[in-house]
């Protein structure tokens, strides 16, 4: 919802205009913005004088449109509009660098932190949903309330999907079967077109194309994690997608993380990648096993990104041509 325009929300929550006239919140002539953009337009001067806390409303508006829905009678099944982090205390007891943590659909979260640090540690609480009843003793708010037991002991309630980097099949299928397998289990209406939509967007994150007639087994690591992840955003109910690590995954990790972000899930990843890190909205960085603080990607940051992105693609050609078999020369930097 957070990448939807004003007049989208208004279109599928009428009831949405209410929140906003609450909040004195003038949208006329936004209606093509998000609500993140609408709140933009306010100079921090506008802000303070109407009091309007901005990372409040971002969290509050998707709680108050799942409250309305269940109050009229239109709760859509299972909806997750946002996720919640409450702290607990890092590896020595001390209690983590923040309160709370509210994330939205469509936002991109990094995890950032020395090794052994705890960021597995952090996706495995997210995974269980924990209650205070990890080693970190962290809690988990799904839509700003403690989930249902249904997503932490249903097995096809799945509120969260994991990519790690290995991906073995060991299943001797081709692409075309496992994917069927998986849009049956689904019960999807026309498994034949979201299959084709499947295969098309891995092969758009893939180096090398494969088709639907390649057994799974004889993917590369590359291949099958770009089939994963194209599963994942197009095929999969879970809202929420942890990963850990892609880079060295051998797919267009930009393009990776745009696909899961554009089917309105919620990416939280683990990451040593400068470029993963800085791509997310936020990021969390961990010590000693607790969330020492919670950093925005600021626009300074945003801008070296697309500097780091051309190093990068530079690097990227270097090692294609090098696997060619050609010799490399100082043209490459022009
Ligand atoms: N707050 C905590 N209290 C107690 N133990 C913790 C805490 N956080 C993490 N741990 C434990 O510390 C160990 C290392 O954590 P974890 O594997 O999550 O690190 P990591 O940052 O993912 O490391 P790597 O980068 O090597 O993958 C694990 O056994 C984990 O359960």
């Amino acid at each position: 919802m957070t990448n939807w325009t004003l007049l989208q929300i208004l279109e599928k929550y009428p009831f949405a205009l209410a929140y906003f006239e609450q909040n004195k919140l003038d949208i006329a002539g936004y209606e093509d913005r998000t609500l993140e953009e609408y709140l933009d337009h306010f100079s921090e001067l506008e802000l303070e004088d109407q009091a309007l806390d901005k990372e409040k409303i971002l969290s509050d508006f998707p709680v108050y449109i799942e409250q309305m829905q269940s109050f009229l009678g239109v709760e859509e099944k299972n909806q997750v509009l946002s996720l919640t982090i409450l702290a607990g205390h890092d590896k020595s007891g001390v209690t983590e660098g923040f309160e709370e943590l509210t994330i939205l659909t469509s936002q991109i979260i990094s995890i950032v932190g020395p090794t052994g640090s705890g960021k597995s540690r952090l996706l495995a609480d997210i995974e269980w949903a924990a209650q205070n009843d990890t080693p970190t003793g962290r809690s988990i708010h799904i839509n700003g309330e403690v989930p249902d037991n249904k997503w932490r002991f249903s097995s096809n309630n799945r509120l969260v999907a994991q990519l790690s980097q290995n991906m073995n099949f060991v299943m001797d299928l081709t692409v075309q079967e496992f994917l069927n397998m998986h849009a049956v289990s689904r019960l999807v209406e026309n498994p034949q077109s979201i299959i084709n939509e499947i295969i098309k967007a891995a092969n758009n994150l893939a180096g090398e194309k494969f088709d639907l007639t390649t057994p799974v087994t004889s993917l590369s690591g590359g291949q099958s994690r770009a089939l994963m992840i194209a599963d994942t955003a197009i095929l999969s109910s879970s809202p929420i997608v942890l990963i850990d690590e892609i880079e060295n995954a051998g797919i267009d990790r930009k393009k990776a993380l745009e696909l899961l972000v554009s089917s309105d899930k919620i990416v939280l990843m683990a990451t040593h990648d400068p470029l993963l890190a800085l791509i997310a909205d936020k990021r969390i960085i961990i010590k000693n096993g607790g969330i020492s603080k919670v950093i925005h990607t600021s626009d300074e940051e945003k801008e070296l990104l697309v500097e780091l992105e051309k190093m990068d693609s530079l690097i990227q050609h270097a090692r294609q041509e090098l696997r060619k078999g050609s010799h490399l020369s100082s043209e490459i930097l022009a």
